[in-house]
């Protein structure tokens, strides 16, 4: 404490002279309106521009949102990572960008809660704040959700990653898609095949985008909750934060009898997709951090339902 008081020892130039040895200098003329009504709006300039541009906004926002879930926590606050945008015409030189944001903190005063329905209001409201016909909001974040030990029961927090994009436009409505990215262990069933014990295995990542048919109600069913367990249910077995020996083996044994090549899992997460009656089109990727090579094992799969149900009859 009193080393404390006997600082400081130096005596510094006050902080405008700090600034000036720095190279600050005096502001020099002021010739340009400051009053924002006397201020040029090169924005909103009409003149023929040449081209229309599909989307003009801005991304990489950061702000805190707020989720909810079937699964425990059932709200939590996590960081949303936002791109707001809308088309302009090629008779407009730009869009208002500080409207974007303006419309973020509107929303966050009101207690902005990142489901599918507020993110359709937030899109036609923006759409109707740029006076644009449309307007696109995507958001990604961290989905954090408790997971407990099979058999000790002990608690933890596991994490997917997800993103929501919708779309509004004023004469084909909504477009709405949302894609959740969760880690699982996979355990290969050629190695356990071939070999006298043991099965190589690897944490894969599956990640699964689906477009949501318009009338998709969340409240009745957590979209998220459902893709995140047609990932889990599919994998050799699932990831917990906190496993003690009994849990262990636990995992250990149901990996050894559930073993999927990275094309299992495509395909088998894709049918319980095939079967969500909410969902018209979906991809599934699926990335295993291989253990035996340096090198990561891919597959993928896209399907649109109505497509190829046309096609097929
Ligand atoms: N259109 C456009 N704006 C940009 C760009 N880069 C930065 N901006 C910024 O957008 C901000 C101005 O936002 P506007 O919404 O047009 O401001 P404003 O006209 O005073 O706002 P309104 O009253 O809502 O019309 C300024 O900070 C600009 O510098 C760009 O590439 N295009």
């Amino acid at each position: 404490m009193d080393k404390i008081k006997s600082f400081p020892k130096k005596q510094l130039p006050n902080k405008v002279q700090r600034h000036k040895l720095f190279g600050s200098v005096e502001p020099g003329p002021r010739t340009k309106p400051s009053e924002k009504k006397e201020m040029a709006d090169l924005q909103n300039t009409k003149k023929d521009f040449l081209f229309d541009l599909d989307e003009v906004g801005i991304e990489n926002v950061k702000h805190p949102i707020t989720v909810t879930s079937s699964l425990v926590p059932n709200e939590q606050t996590t960081i949303g990572t936002f791109k707001f945008s809308s088309s302009i015409d090629k008779a407009s030189k730009g869009t208002n960008m500080s409207r974007f944001t303006e419309q973020l903190q509107a929303y966050y005063q009101k207690g902005f809660t990142v489901d599918l329905l507020t993110l359709k209001t937030f899109t036609k409201d923006l759409a109707g704040r740029l006076n644009q016909s449309d307007a696109e909001v995507e958001v990604s974040f961290p989905w954090f959700y408790e997971r407990k030990g099979p058999q000790s029961n002990l608690p933890g927090m596991n994490h997917a990653d997800i993103t929501l994009n919708v779309k509004y436009d004023d004469v084909k409505g909504y477009t709405i898609q949302a894609s959740l990215a969760s880690l699982i262990t996979t355990l290969c069933p050629c190695s356990k095949e071939i070999s006298e014990y043991s099965a190589h295995n690897q944490r894969g990542l599956v990640k699964m985008t689906v477009s949501l048919a318009d009338d998709f109600d969340e409240r009745l069913l957590d979209w998220k909750e459902t893709l995140l367990e047609a990932a889990e249910s599919n994998a050799s077995s699932r990831l917990h934060p906190v496993l003690k020996r009994p849990d262990e083996k636990m995992v250990t044994e149901q990996a050894y009898e559930n073993p999927r090549f990275v094309e299992d899992m495509v395909r088998l997460v894709a049918a319980d997709i095939y079967e969500m009656p909410f969902v018209t089109k979906f991809s599934v990727k699926c990335r295993n951090e291989e253990s035996i090579h340096m090198h990561d094992a891919i597959a993928s799969v896209t399907y649109d339902k109505l497509q190829n149900e046309m096609n097929e009859g």
